[in-house]
């Protein structure tokens, strides 16, 4: 059975990854959080699974190049800096990060695009996203995966595109902008609402997580799909089909 080590066992998604990796045929390696020994429990799992800190990454990925085990990266908050991290990585090991392993994001992130691509920038893009008291970082890693899918749609980096924390006197909305908009509170796993807001009507997509065991449930069968996976970075829509 295949041993899967978690980094960040000890919070709301390491819960939920233990209570459904028996479910999936694996078993479990361990579990480590902030002051644990990612070396010893890469060397004990044949893939690691992380929903923790970005502060946990750096260590892991060493751990996990050393000993040449497979790692499915769910945690956001991410920056430029921990992206180089991983893309080096990948030379030596197989990686997925992503900002949602679900099913419907995974898929949401396609619809989004191609909407993207058939309407032009006189359709301004807002994007939306509700979540939990608890979560530290904003938007949300599903909120900016979303966006990236948006910007690669109509052919252009979300950096150049992307107005976050609107407050003031901000001035008029300028063509071809990407917003983004956060919400924070009570025990909401996870809302996103994509808008395409046109002269006269709007279009909205959007997806609304019920539980972490869908989480949870995508990301154990990603980290089972990385297992023997040669060195390189890998997508949710390459483990799923969609
Ligand atoms: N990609 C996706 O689909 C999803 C991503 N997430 C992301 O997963 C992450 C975790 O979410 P959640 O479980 O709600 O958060 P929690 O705060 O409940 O849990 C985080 C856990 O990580 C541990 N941790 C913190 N720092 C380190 C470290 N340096 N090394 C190892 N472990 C560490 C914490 O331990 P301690 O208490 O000791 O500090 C804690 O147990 C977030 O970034 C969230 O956005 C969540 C759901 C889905
Ligand atoms: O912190 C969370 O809970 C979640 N984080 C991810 C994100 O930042 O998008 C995924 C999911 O929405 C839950």
């Amino acid at each position: 059975m295949t041993a899967i080590g978690i980094i960040g066992s000890a919070g709301r998604m390491g819960h939920a990854l233990a209570a459904i990796v028996p479910d999936l045929g694996a078993t479990l390696a361990g579990g480590i959080d902030a002051g644990g020994d990612p070396a010893g429990l890469a060397h004990d799992s044949d893939v690691l699974v992380d929903f923790s800190s970005p502060s946990a990454l750096e260590r892991t990925l060493a751990a996990a190049r050393q000993t040449g085990t497979p790692i499915l990266i769910g945690t956001t908050g991410l920056a430029t800096t921990h992206h180089a991290m991983i893309d080096a990585a990948a030379t030596d090991i197989a990686v997925l990060q992503t900002g949602n392993v679900s099913l419907g994001v995974t898929l949401l992130a396609k619809l989004v695009r191609e909407a993207a691509a058939r309407l032009g920038p006189e359709w301004d893009i807002e994007i939306a996203e509700f979540h939990h008291r608890h979560k530290v970082d904003a938007p949300s890693g599903t909120a900016l995966l979303l966006g990236e899918a948006a910007a690669a749609g109509r052919g252009i980096p979300l950096a150049e595109a992307r107005v976050a924390d609107r407050a003031g006197l901000t001035g008029a909305r300028s063509e071809g902008t990407i917003g983004f908009a956060s919400l924070r509170g009570g025990s909401v796993a996870g809302d996103h609402q994509v808008v395409f807001a046109g002269e006269g009507e709007r279009i909205e997509l959007g997806h609304r997580a019920e539980n972490r065991a869908i989480f949870a449930r995508g990301a154990i069968t990603a980290a089972l799909w990385l297992v023997g996976k040669p060195a390189g970075r890998y997508g949710m829509d390459e483990v799923l089909g969609v």
